[in-house]
């Protein structure tokens, strides 16, 4: 938060990633800004979870959810009162985060498979994304290149892990961030 991080993602996927519940209300009650409760949603019980713990927005996946389920799952986490971080990996997902009228629009590099990271998906996919949507680039960002990168390609917001979490001067390097972010971004029409 002090350096300038406009939300806060918090893992709660247990068994891959080693998150929790009580992570998130730790980090629910020492901020105030959006929290983004970042887990694989495939039951609509989930988001009521989330709304319970006082998440701004949850994760939906596209590759995990057919098109009817995508959308109740957005159309209830509105009724809520939050929005969602509709995550990609491919083009036909993008499209399909679209036609469901997803606002906030992330292209995930990690192939949540093989868990590799493939930077250059982001240029071909945000491309896709159209401008009224919020775009985000999720994961592999190593530097305040890789922010510079992704900036120039339309990102609006980047969504960072392992680079902030063991650096040894996490405000610092999330201003840099922010810094570089900003100065690639190009001018929205719209
Ligand atoms: O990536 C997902 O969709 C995901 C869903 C639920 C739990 C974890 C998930 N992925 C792992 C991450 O959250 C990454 O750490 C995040 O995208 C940041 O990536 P990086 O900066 O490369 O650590």
């Amino acid at each position: 938060m002090e350096g300038g991080a406009a939300v806060i993602s918090v893992l709660t996927e247990q068994r891959r990633f080693g998150g929790s519940l009580a992570d998130f209300d730790a980090v629910r009650a020492a901020v105030d800004i959006p929290l983004l409760r970042k887990d694989f949603t495939v039951d609509a019980y989930q988001i009521w979870e989330a709304r319970a713990h006082g998440a701004d927005l949850v994760l939906l996946i596209v590759a995990a959810l057919d098109d009817a389920t995508l959308a109740s799952f957005l159309a209830l986490t509105r009724e809520l009162g939050m929005e969602a971080l509709v995550e990609t990996h491919t083009e036909e997902e993008v499209d399909r985060a679209v036609a469901a009228g997803a606002r906030i629009i992330g292209v995930n590099v990690r192939n949540l498979k093989t868990l590799e990271v493939d930077r250059g998906n982001f240029a071909r996919l945000a491309g896709r994304i159209p401008e009224a949507a919020v775009i985000i680039a999720e994961s592999g960002v190593r530097d305040v290149r890789d922010v510079a990168e992704y900036g120039s390609h339309g990102a609006d917001a980047i969504l960072v892990g392992e680079a902030l979490v063991k650096d040894n001067d996490p405000v610092a390097t999330l201003r840099a961030f922010i810094g570089a972010g900003t100065a690639a971004r190009p001018a929205r029409t719209a």
